[in-house]
């Protein structure tokens, strides 16, 4: 490993499998005391770890206000001298606090995400191993100004991209058609490409009713009706194909708009992104011109936490537009 001074990592545990245990009827819970606390130190000689428990929740139940809590102890910690950053996470909604925290921390430090897909007790546990290598990479200087990053499984994924697509596999964190960045060898921590990097928006207050739908053949428009009221404040769509609709969400799509509700648009498909391209009834190139905002590059789930943070930080009309679109960061 490339550590040579004596560095401190602040390890920020919220829960998930990596802190869960199977019981004896099978399932797998959270326990009383995490796991990962007896974890003992294999780097005395060169790391110093500070250990918090901020809480223990299955990564269904964190949110917006969980990953604002988060974020808020990272922004603590830049005052406190530390070297790195590692969280654990339950792996369902990993990519969304790490995206937030992404968004909205300028971390001159290594921020590392991490979590597990067989809990403490089960055969071929991968939690320690992934706790060990994130907390490598936190410490190795190659790993400044990346962005938030994410280490599983020996891949290291910007925030940004990756996305976990498998529901059971240990190989399940994936990055869609860039690929991961860097790599936990046996000895060092290797990047082999650079993210373009972005503004920060460090928010401190959050909207809420900021929605998520996804498009499907016939897509019906009442999905879309119950959002036409004056408490919703976004909607992130999921489009088909390069980035198109079925004609009959139209009317209501057209409703929203003029209730200057932002709607974004990404593609429901694992790879690409979504462009303008079609010119016919509800075809990329008419919603465009409708006013919907085209997001480049990111997921449903990624659009909307993109979308949250563009709206809780007060940007809207052409500004919002250019932050989704990625015209500026
Ligand atoms: N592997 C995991 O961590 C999944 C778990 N359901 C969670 O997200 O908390």
């Amino acid at each position: 490993m490339e550590i040579l001074l004596m560095k401190t990592i602040l390890i920020l545990h919220t829960g998930g499998t990596i802190a869960m245990s199977k019981n004896i009827d099978g399932g797998v819970a959270p326990n009383n005391i995490n796991p990962l606390d007896m974890f003992e130190n294999p780097f005395v000689d060169k790391l110093n770890l500070i250990t918090e428990d901020i809480f223990n929740l299955p990564s269904p139940h964190i949110g917006p206000e969980e990953m604002l809590l988060i974020q808020k102890r990272i922004l603590k910690a830049i005052s406190e001298n530390i070297d790195g950053v590692v969280i654990t996470h339950g792996t369902d909604t990993l990519e969304e606090t790490a995206y937030f925290l992404d968004l909205t921390i300028q971390n001159d430090f290594p921020v590392v995400v991490t979590g597990a897909m067989r809990s403490a007790n089960e055969i071929g546990s991968d939690g320690l191993h992934n706790f060990q290598t994130a907390i490598q990479t936190a410490a190795s200087d190659s790993a400044k100004n990346k962005g938030v990053l994410v280490v599983m499984n020996d891949e290291i994924h910007t925030a940004r991209y990756v996305t976990k697509t498998h529901t059971t596999n240990v190989a399940t964190f994936r990055t869609p058609t860039f690929g991961p960045i860097g790599l936990v060898t046996k000895d060092r921590i290797l990047f082999y490409e650079q993210l373009l990097l972005t503004n920060y928006h460090p928010i401190k207050n959050l909207v809420s009713h900021v929605y998520l739908v996804k498009a499907y053949a016939g897509m019906d428009p009442e999905i879309l009706e119950f959002m036409d009221n004056d408490q919703t404040n976004g909607i992130v769509i999921e489009a088909l194909g390069a980035g198109n609709l079925p004609p009959r969400i139209l009317p209501i799509l057209k409703k929203l708009l003029n209730r200057q509700i932002p709607v974004v648009l990404v593609s429901r498909c694992f790879n690409g992104i979504a462009q303008e391209v079609y010119s016919y009834d509800g075809g990329g190139i008419q919603l465009s011109h409708m006013g919907v905002i085209f997001c480049h590059g990111l997921n449903g789930q990624k659009a909307r936490i993109k979308l949250l943070v563009g709206l809780s930080d007060g940007l809207s009309g052409n500004s919002l537009k250019d932050f989704l679109s990625d015209a500026v960061s």
